[in-house]
């Protein structure tokens, strides 16, 4: 008979005594393993091989099972530790042993979450009890740990694999593994000869001009063989997440504010009465710009009260710094520090003219700072900017709008701390409480504009406003625990690739 050259492969790499695995004839006929999945396929059908399917599980352990299987578990280490401290006899205090058993962080709380669990002893008011009958030589969970990192095989029960897998010690993935084995009729056809058929996998224009394509034999296609995963472009979280964000203010009846990433200092800093000797000012902190180095337009006037406002104070009482003020250091330009550049900009008149109350505006952009990179910092991130003009406005506004839009992205428990900002009074910091490792992590920062701002912007109502962080709100919505997980070079991309926008 004739078969189509990779069948032909298949079959006679496979055998009638033993089940050969896809991986297995792959390595030995050459050929992707899904090109073989798709000629076993078709020999089945043809009744020339058998097929068997099974789901096979590797469990591998995680960066954290492979460091407790060298250094122990937590609670086990605490258990020795308290047996040292001779907490088997008497209790003795928790922050003793704690302190003693070298555990640090999150290692505490894992050790104090399944000691009891374990039977290694209780807690009770800040003490601690050892069972002495307890053995960690039969800690299930240690030594299947134990033998997963010695010779990569599973020693334990099923429960056990659960709880270490709930535990994030380990990681199963599961397969499938098709085997393939010669049938009585495979045999036979194999024993009479087989030979290879020239088949076509495509149309070519050569076949089509020549008139080639009448004779030839098509290969078919199998819809159901393995393919190799493709993995197709997709927006960006952070894009994904400022979208939204964006949606959501427009929802809420806010405007989108727009203007310079380099800008000039008196937009980013004077104008929102920070003192020109305030130490966010100095070169440690800002991108300056090395050409240009100076912005060639301000309106005069605004200039003219801003300058007022920083050396003579500003109301009755003529309250202020009174610090000295320098209309050249104002005309510097550097990468924007906050995104609060656009708001003085359009409070001042200068982008769209004079703005009346009720007012509402907002922006997603970049702003650029000389931080230290971290967990929880980047060189540039993206601010939530927004400010809400209007007469008699309160804290209370302020924090319901934080409450309203939190709310829909399902963050529902924000904490306020009290805050300074040399341009707003009162101010606060929003704090979120990440979703996996509960640490409070800050948001955003807010307030409500001080006179000694407004009123040389030209501006007589109140103004409540605040810059929020988008990567931080993203890491509360995906769980990343690291900011640079979601822009960077260090960002995981399997990550990416799986992160949705909740909300
Ligand atoms: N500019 C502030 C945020 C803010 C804007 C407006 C009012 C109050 C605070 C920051 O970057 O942290």
């Amino acid at each position: 008979m004739q078969l189509p050259a990779q069948q032909v492969a298949v079959l006679e790499a496979a055998s009638a005594d033993e089940a050969t695995s896809v991986d297995a004839l792959a390595a030995a006929t050459d050929l992707p393993p899904e090109t073989v999945t798709g000629a076993a396929f078709e020999l089945e059908e043809d009744g020339l091989v058998a097929v068997a399917e099974r789901v096979d599980e590797t469990v591998a352990l995680t960066e954290e099972g492979r460091e407790y299987a060298t250094d122990g578990l937590p609670e086990v280490r605490l258990y020795e530790t308290a047996l040292e401290a001779g907490a088997d006899a008497d209790p003795v205090s928790m922050g003793q042993v704690i302190g003693a058993s070298g555990l640090e962080g999150a290692q505490v709380d894992i050790a104090l979450s399944n000691y009891a669990r374990k039977g290694y002893g209780t807690i009770d008011s800040g003490e601690i009890t050892a069972d002495p009958d307890a053995d960690p030589a039969a800690d299930a969970e240690a030594n299947a740990l134990e033998s997963l990192a010695a010779d990569g095989v599973l020693e334990g029960s099923e429960d056990v694999l659960d709880q270490l897998e709930r535990r994030g010690l380990v990681e199963i993935t599961e397969s499938t593994v098709r085997e393939v084995t010669l049938t009585d009729q495979g045999v036979t056809e194999l024993m009479a000869g087989v030979e290879t058929a020239e088949t076509v996998g495509e149309v070519t224009p050569e076949l089509l001009t020549s008139g080639e394509w009448e004779d030839v034999e098509f290969a078919e296609y199998n819809v159901e063989a393995d393919a190799e995963t493709v993995e197709g472009g997709r927006i960006h979280v952070l894009r994904e997440m400022s979208e939204r964000v964006k949606d959501v203010l427009v929802g809420m009846g806010f405007e989108e504010m727009d203007g310079p990433h380099a800008d000039a200092d008196f937009w980013i800093n004077d104008c929102l009465f920070m003192p020109q000797d305030h130490p966010a000012r100095t070169h440690w902190d800002r991108f300056a710009l090395e050409q240009p180095t100076h912005i060639d337009e301000l309106p005069e006037d605004l200039v003219e009260r801003v300058e007022r406002a920083h050396r003579e104070g500003v109301g009755d009482d003529g309250e202020g710094y009174h610090s000295p003020w320098d209309e050249d250091f104002a005309r510097a330009l550097a990468l924007r520090g906050h995104t609060t550049s656009l708001s003085t900009r359009y409070l001042s008149g200068t982008e769209i003219g004079e703005i009346e109350p009720p007012a509402r505006y907002f922006s997603v952009e970049k702003a650029y700072r000389n931080d230290t990179l971290d967990a929880t910092h980047l060189l540039e991130f993206y601010q939530i900017e927004g400010w809400v003009m209007a007469e008699d406005l309160s804290v209370r506004d302020l924090m319901g709008t934080f409450e309203e839009f939190y709310a829909q992205f399902g963050i529902e428990d924000i904490q306020f701390k009290p805050h300074y900002n040399p341009y707003t009074e009162p101010s606060f910091e929003l704090f979120g409480t990440h979703p996996t490792t509960g640490e409070l992590i800050e948001i955003g920062n807010s307030g409500i504009f001080r006179e000694e701002m407004l009123e040389p912007l030209g501006v007589d109502c109140d103004v409540m406003a605040w810059g929020l962080a988008l990567e931080r709100l993203a890491m509360l919505t995906t769980g990343a625990e690291d900011i640079r997980d979601l822009h960077g070079t260090l960002a995981d991309l399997e990550f990416l690739r799986n992160a949705e926008v909740t909300y």
